[in-house]
């Protein structure tokens, strides 16, 4: 047998056994269970099979974290395979097939995993006959409780463990993880808990168990554009075989594809829209608004994130709405009043007289077109990511795209206190069915002790959740898993400093230039940063592009572009005159920005 292989022969007579596989074989591309048949069974048959190859490896324990089942690939097995015969994801495969399929595939397993899978299974179901490449098994390798004795991964082996070059959540979750990669949930759900809790894995996990089990499309989407991408490399990997029935998109890009099949076309131009919010200020708007609130970008957030963001259409309803979290300003209706008639009335003028469309304006034809007719082949699943920094109608138009009902299939992730946008509305105001459908996950699997120790300092609130009806879980309050890290900050007063100490950083820290991002407060910070560090001889891509997939260039962008995703190491430069003047929104950006960072975080402040 090829070495670093186990096989699990299922010793019942007759063989082969009927409803369930006959064999297993367990090896460094994963685990696979052998069905012996003369034709890929049907839907029901095959979801039979897989809940019973999924049972045999279920609850395998390793330290802290459990075996997921769904990562069994079933193989259909018979003696001679038809060249091309194939259903969705099976193949039937025979001898001559089978060995190029069980080592041709990506590594899942170190050596040891695979011999403990194989060893613990055997081990407490005597049904099964081992066939090991390796020598005899070590007793004290197997736990009775999992597969390796809980003590033996303190330490230096989970570190080892972390730091494996293919990605060990892909099989093995902790045990709150698996719960909600499995539970069932009629409805509209909620998975929420605070920065690297793996949030987003359990999601794309969820998407990978719909996937082998069910038919019908799914779709992961959210309000930054490149997160969807970002996170469909993990989703394939899990799930190498749902093609083109999974759907990774940035919810504006959804919408535009969806309205064009519909024949309309909506191309919202931000250059057009910052023009239409200029001449909107430029009247009587900013000679009465601007002694109120001086920036302008707070009154073009008023319009898009309150106004339009929630989908109010005329004034009586704006003066009635509750700004929950716009700090510093309550407006009164005769304020109100002219926030409607000298700004917002004129934005809206100026978009219409040259026949243009803003990203509200999309977002609400896109959820209107979907109430007249529904999608003709619905979603099984939709999974919105960072939720907390959608709108109402953002979040209206999701729930949809899932079938809008009670019981739409659609799984909404994120955490309150990573909004990095203004607020101005909570979860429960949104009118989607969840309360007695939230999770939260709470130990943190992405910082190091030291990094996770520095972003807890920030004290950021969250002001979107408000369904859980329990008592606030931050990340203050999660622990991490991986010990060690690097922390530091320093405050400068000069940009031309900060540029100076970020060249030292890059040349002198231990990271290759791939693993690193830097985090800037404004766009224009960031076109810098990409500026000087390419005249420096480093190469750059930015964070508006990054997919996930390029690892050779420094990352660049601000921390609305880096939320949701992690680096190994984080340089952020915040320059303190750019953040916003709310405090709360100023210390969740600068949370996130410090807890995208695995290993080593530095922070550099420009002094106002
Ligand atoms: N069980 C696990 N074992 C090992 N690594 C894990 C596990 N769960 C998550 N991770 C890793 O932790 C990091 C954070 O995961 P993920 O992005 O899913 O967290 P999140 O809760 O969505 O974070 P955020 O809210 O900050 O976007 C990722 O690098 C992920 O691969």
């Amino acid at each position: 047998m090829r070495s670093g292989w186990h096989v699990l022969i299922d010793g019942s007579d007759p063989f082969p056994p009927s409803g369930r596989a006959g064999a297993f074989a367990v090896g460094p591309t994963g685990a696979f269970a052998f069905i012996f048949t003369d034709a890929i069974p049907d839907g029901s048959r095959l979801r039979q099979l897989r809940a019973r190859a999924e049972e045999t490896f279920a609850n395998l324990a390793a330290d802290r974290n459990r075996y997921v089942p769904h990562m069994i690939e079933l193989l259909f097995l018979t003696e001679r395979a038809p060249r091309q015969s194939s259903a969705g994801e099976h193949r039937l495969l025979d001898p001559a097939t089978l060995a190029q399929h069980l080592v041709g595939g990506a590594p899942q397993l170190t050596r040891q995993r695979a011999r403990d899978i194989a060893f613990s299974v055997a081990g407490r179901d005597s049904r099964y006959q081992l066939l090991s490449s390796d020598d005899a098994p070590s007793p004290e390798k197997i736990s009775e409780h999992g597969l390796f004795e809980p003590v033996e991964l303190q330490g230096d082996a989970r570190e080892r463990m972390l730091q494996r070059p293919f990605k060990d959540w892909m099989t093995f979750l902790d045990p709150d993880q698996l719960d909600l990669v499995h539970r069932n949930f009629r409805g509209p759900a909620r998975f929420s808990g605070p920065a690297g809790t793996g949030k987003s894995v359990v999601a794309v996990h969820r998407m990978a168990r719909f996937a082998k089990r069910y038919p019908g499309r799914m779709l992961f989407t959210s309000f930054v554009k490149t997160l969807p991408s970002y996170h469909e490399s993990g989703f394939r990997q899990l799930a190498p075989h749902a093609g083109d029935r999974a759907e990774f998109v940035g919810l504006h890009a959804w919408a535009k594809s969806f309205l064009r099949g519909r024949g309309i076309v909506i191309e919202p131009d931000e250059g057009q829209i910052e023009d239409a919010f200029s001449r909107a200020w430029r009247g009587p708007a900013r000679d009465y608004l601007a002694p109120l609130h001086p920036s302008p970008a707070y009154w073009k957030d008023e319009i898009h994130r309150i106004i339009k963001g929630r989908g109010i259409t005329n004034l009586t309803t704006y003066k009635r709405v509750d700004r929950a979290h716009r700090y510093g300003l309550t407006l009164d209706g005769p304020r109100r009043e002219i926030v409607w008639h000298e700004l917002f009335e004129p934005y809206q003028k100026t978009l219409a007289d040259r026949g243009h469309s803003d990203f509200n304006d999309l977002i609400d034809r896109a959820t209107e077109e979907l109430r007249a007719a529904p999608l003709d082949d619905p979603y099984g699943l939709v999974v919105v990511d960072e939720v907390q920094d959608f709108t109402y109608v953002e979040l209206r138009l999701v729930h949809q795209i899932a079938g809008g009902g009670a019981d739409a299939p659609l799984l909404l992730v994120g955490d309150g206190q990573q909004q990095v946008y203004p607020g101005g509305w909570r979860l429960s105001d949104a009118g989607i069915p969840i309360v007695g459908r939230g999770a939260k996950l709470r130990t943190n699997y992405r910082n190091r002790e030291a990094v996770l120790a520095f972003a807890r300092q920030v004290n950021a609130l969250n002001s979107v959740d408000d369904l859980d009806g329990e008592p606030g879980f931050g990340l203050r309050d999660s622990e991490t898993v991986l010990p060690g890290g690097s922390a530091s900050a320093e405050t400068v007063s000069s940009a031309a400093a900060a540029d100076e100490r970020l060249l030292a950083r890059v040349r002198e820290c231990d990271f290759a230039p791939g693993d690193i991002a830097v985090i800037t407060t404004t766009r224009n910070d960031a076109k810098h940063i990409r500026q000087l560090l390419d005249r420096n001889n480093f190469r750059t891509v930015s964070l508006e592009h990054y997919d996930g997939t390029d690892d050779t260039h420094i990352k660049v962008g601000t921390v609305h572009r880096a939320k949701g995703m992690d680096f190994a190491a984080v340089m952020h430069i915040v320059r303190e005159s750019a953040l916003p003047d709310d405090p709360e929104l100023a210390a969740r950006r600068i949370m996130v920005a410090r807890s995208r960072a695995r290993d080593y975080v530095w922070e550099c402040r420009i002094q106002s």
